[in-house]
């Protein structure tokens, strides 16, 4: 049936009052002690919000099965919050699409792994992807399913190119990863599978950079997996990580690309004519601009001297507009029917903004993970570029005042109806597991929200302040009991990882009905009820099939 896109008047509220979007990347709520740097740091802008609730702030669910991830141990992530934010609706995710079509079976019967499978009898599958039980963009299970499936059917030579993490899971962790995968590979060895390690480095430096802030952490990753070469060369791959977390004292996120070398010296693992490639991860940010490398025959980001013919699928299609890649082994989610394409077809002029790092947060999985405008004569998508070649404790304050006067400046304009941004600090700095530095990152961010709510102020207005999950608010792993965890030699261990906590959500503005208030009737609301909330906010119900909306009107 064809979609019906005429949204029906609200029967309360009013259209035309701009409403002003602002997700904090990674800003949850938790107990105020030593490790909330949000609590430790000045954030009087958030603090008055809060002074809002019940009526004008409440909290919401921000992880596991309230964002279609597969259980509720699985924290939040930005894909998976920023989808639910704009689609109003629950999708089942990656990880649990993956794991559905491992469960069934129906992996191995698919399109994609059967055009893979094409090579195995000639050549070698290679497998790239981030190696963690983070759950975040990719799961060490699923990797060890795909490797002894590839291997049943029919793989006989195969090459994993390892990413380390240490930022969706605790720093040091990718030594019993690798410890585990070398032990899966070795049982491979002696089933007659020539199964190894080729190459490796940590995520942040190698491979997974996103929304193209920096070929050269993709570039560095081709050298390594495509052409063997890195200008660090080990026996195997658990020496590897061991040898350079204590020499050059690189962590998990940011270890520099080494190759694993036979006893001559030479690359065990190039990708040659012939050749099956698998990246793993689900998650499409930091794998799309690898795809491209790997796909594009008229790729200009960077020289990559030697492009083998292979046969390529992702764990999933990281790009639906762009269908890359084009051979995937299980199909993404389907989120469809946007609140961000209601409102752009129902007059809503939208202006979206975040730095490089986030950009894609408020735009390409806003918008189900569809990149490009809906409509451009009425939308506008800004993007500050992001510092690159740096970690962000370094720059805590990154762009959020250059994010937050652009966006001053589109409410000013009175061009749109819409702003929506996002202000990555709390994320992004507190993924460094540095609190004083991730301290001077949610101060910043408070002063950016000021500057967007005077904003709002002036021109008669709406606010929505919500964030996408939990990071800033907790930097120390915990027990059972919420006691910082020790280690064991009794220290702390620093969490640099998102959290399971909800994060708030507050409106407000001189532009809101006196009226409207939060309910207190939705059985544990998440970010999926925030888009019919924000249709409200514009005058519209929202569709039928959306999540239920957060607020109602009393008659004042
Ligand atoms: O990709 C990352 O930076 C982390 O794995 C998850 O953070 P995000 O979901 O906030 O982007
Ligand atoms: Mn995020
Ligand atoms: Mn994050």
């Amino acid at each position: 049936m064809a979609t019906s896109w005429t949204l029906p008047d609200h029967p309360k509220l009013p259209k035309g009052k701009l409403v002003t979007i602002i997700v904090l990347d990674g800003w949850g709520e938790a107990t105020a002690d030593q490790y909330n740097c949000i609590h430790r740091a000045e954030t009087p802008v958030m603090d008055s919000l809060k002074n809002g609730a019940p009526e004008k702030w409440t909290l919401v669910k921000a992880h596991g099965t309230a964002v279609g991830l597969p259980s509720d141990d699985d924290m939040g992530n930005s894909e998976v919050g920023h989808n639910a934010l704009g689609a109003g609706r629950i999708f089942a995710q990656g990880a649990k699409l993956v794991d559905a079509a491992l469960a069934s079976g129906k992996i191995w019967e698919d399109e994609g792994f059967n055009y893979i499978k094409e090579s195995f009898a000639e050549g070698t599958l290679h497998l790239i992807g981030l190696l963690s039980d983070g759950g975040v963009h990719s799961r060490l299970d699923q990797v060890q399913l795909l490797l002894k499936g590839a291997s049943e059917r029919g793989a006989k030579r195969i090459r994993l190119h390892i990413l380390t993490d240490g930022r969706d899971v605790l720093d040091g962790s990718s030594v019993g990863f690798v410890e585990t995968i070398e032990n899966d590979l070795a049982q491979l060895r002696e089933k007659g599978v020539d199964a190894r390690v080729a190459s490796g480095g940590g995520r942040m430096y190698v491979t997974m950079d996103r929304y193209e802030n920096d070929w050269g952490v993709v570039k560095r990753g081709w050298d390594a997996q495509v052409l063997g070469e890195a200008p660090y060369k080990f026996k195997s791959a658990l020496e590897a990580v061991k040898t350079l977390r204590a020499e050059p004292k690189a962590n998990d996120q940011y270890l520099p690309p080494f190759v694993i070398v036979d006893e001559s010296g030479k690359s065990v693992g190039p990708i040659v004519d012939g050749d099956a490639v698998v990246t793993f991860n689900f998650r499409a940010d930091r794998m799309v601009m690898l795809a491209k490398a790997l796909e594009f025959a008229d790729f200009d980001k960077f020289d990559r001297v030697r492009v083998p013919k292979i046969k390529y699928a992702g764990m999933l299609q990281y790009d639906g507009e762009l269908k890359l890649p084009n051979k995937f082994l299980v199909s993404p989610p389907l989120i469809e029917r946007t609140s961000g394409e209601y409102l752009v077809k129902n007059g809503v002029r939208t202006f979206a903004c975040s730095e490089t790092v986030k950009f894609g947060h408020v735009t390409f999985f806003w918008n189900g993970n569809r990149s490009g405008y809906f409509d451009e004569t009425k939308e506008e998508y800004i993007e500050i570029p992001s510092d690159s070649g740096i970690t962000f404790n370094e720059q805590p304050k990154m762009k959020a005042l250059e994010i937050a006067e652009k966006t001053r400046d589109a409410i000013l304009s009175g061009k749109f109806d819409q702003v929506r941004i996002n202000l990555p600090n709390g994320d992004m700095v507190g993924h460094t597991g540095d609190i004083e530095a991730t301290v001077v990152a949610c101060k910043a961010a408070d002063e950016a929200v000021k500057i967007v709510l005077d904003a709002v102020e002036k021109v008669g207005g709406i606010y929505l302040v919500t964030a996408d999950h939990g990071n800033a608010e907790d930097m120390v792993k915990r027990n059972k009991s919420g006691q910082p965890a020790l280690d064991k030699s009794g220290s702390i261990q620093i969490l640099t990882s998102h959290t399971l906590q909800p994060v708030p959500v507050a409106i407000g503005g001189p532009g809101l009905h006196p009226g409207v208030k939060f309910r207190t009737d939705i059985n544990t609301p998440g970010l999926a009820n925030v888009a019919a909330t924000v249709m409200n906010l514009h005058g519209f119900l929202a569709p039928d099939d959306f999540e239920t909306t957060l607020i109602e009107v009393a008659d004042k």
